[in-house]
């Protein structure tokens, strides 16, 4: 019965890689016993935007097995790696960039990060925002500061599940920091490189905003699988995204997706909604780019970022949080399928990346 049980499972496409589960290697285990068929699912990301439509199909097709009664789903996930790895122990270096600061570029990391190590990714931030660095205080680690290891490397400060971290850790509070170019490109360098980061899932780096230097040496120096633009709505905030879409393009990096922050308003009061910087404008930046989320504007995100607990986990059933939530799975299932098309690229069927 087990050979039914594998060939039911082998009819369940996996919704994103667009090939059947048995020969993308995701069964694990299937087994049968007294009725009950027991099946364990390797998914490609804890973070799997799909699992609840895989659980679903699973159940559904196994179901139809004559003799089975009951089907009991199970998931692991592993995060396969690119072709070439980001760095010895991390899989992959994501770019979190805007255009135009202001836009929510380090809360949108920040929720990103927390929203994948809540879902049982091993997850790194780090802050590249080397003028205003913010993400240690959105991570309640304003005041930490970070040491070195008994191997010399600075030791990444950990918070809600996330190793991260900040130029805000290194330098005195309230001071400014003058960097030039070349100062610039060696402290992030050393940042990426001279981190104990460990064995990572995902590392997040949140660029400065605009197009300068910085974003183009990280893009030259690392093997990033790729880019995400945080924008809002606005068509001033749009034009500055299609020019740091246009700097990742020129430098190879592909982009990945685009999250619409402060995309709209729902009034606490009456229910109603406000477009306030006109929502869904970030489709104009074209069809290839998937819309990985739109967030809207919510209170609880700036407050929660300012008392450095990601609003992803202090009220992780707001619309904004769930939003944020499903941005952080859809890239994830973004990353899923670069890295499984890159290995399958020699089976014959395309794949489509969504
Ligand atoms: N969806 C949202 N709802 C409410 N407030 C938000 C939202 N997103 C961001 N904010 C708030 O807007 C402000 C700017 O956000 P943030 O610092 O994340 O932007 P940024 O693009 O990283 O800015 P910078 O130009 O400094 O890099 C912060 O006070 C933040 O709490």
């Amino acid at each position: 019965m087990r050979e039914a049980v594998m060939a039911a499972l082998s009819t369940v496409n996996d919704p994103e890689l667009h090939r059947d589960l048995v020969s993308l290697g995701m069964i694990e285990h299937a087994s049968v016993e007294a009725g009950v068929a027991s099946v364990k699912v390797n998914l490609t990301t804890p973070a799997c935007p799909l699992k609840g439509k895989i659980e679903g199909d699973v159940r559904e097709a196994v179901l139809a097995v004559p003799g089975v009664t009951r089907v009991d789903v199970t998931f692991g996930a592993m995060v396969r790696p690119p072709a070439q790895p980001a760095m010895t122990g991390v899989k992959h270096v994501l770019l979190v960039g805007s255009g135009k600061g202001g836009v929510g570029k380090s809360s949108v990391s920040v929720n990103i990060a927390a929203s994948l190590a809540r879902d049982g990714a091993r997850v790194g931030l780090l802050d590249a925002d080397v003028y205003g660095p913010s993400v240690a205080h959105m991570m309640g680690q304003g005041g930490a500061k970070v040491t070195a290891n008994a191997e010399r490397k600075m030791q990444p400060i950990e918070a809600h599940g996330v190793k991260f971290v900040s130029m805000a850790n290194l330098s005195p509070a309230g001071q400014a920091l003058v960097w030039r170019g070349p100062m610039l490109h060696s402290a992030i360098q050393q940042f990426l490189k001279d981190a104990a980061w460990g064995e990572l899932d995902y590392l997040i780096v949140d660029l400065p905003p605009g197009t300068g230097d910085v974003q183009l040496s990280l893009t030259q120096t690392i093997q990033v699988t790729g880019a995400v633009i945080v924008t809002t709505p606005q068509d001033v905030a749009l034009i500055d995204a299609a020019r740091a879409i246009d700097m990742f393009r020129k430098a190879s990096v592909p982009v990945l997706g685009v999250v619409e922050n402060m995309s709209y308003f729902v009034a606490p009061d009456t229910g109603h909604t406000y477009d306030l910087f006109g929502r869904g404008g970030s489709r104009k930046l074209g069809e290839e780019y998937p819309l990985l989320g739109e967030v809207p504007i919510d209170i609880d995100v700036r407050q929660d970022g300012d008392r450095g607990t990601p609003a992803v986990l202090a009220h992780p059933d707001s619309a904004a949080a769930q939003a944020l939530i499903q941005v952080a799975r859809n890239l994830a299932g973004q990353v899923s399928v670069r890295a499984l098309s890159q290995s399958l690229a020699d089976l014959p069927d395309q794949l489509t990346v969504v």
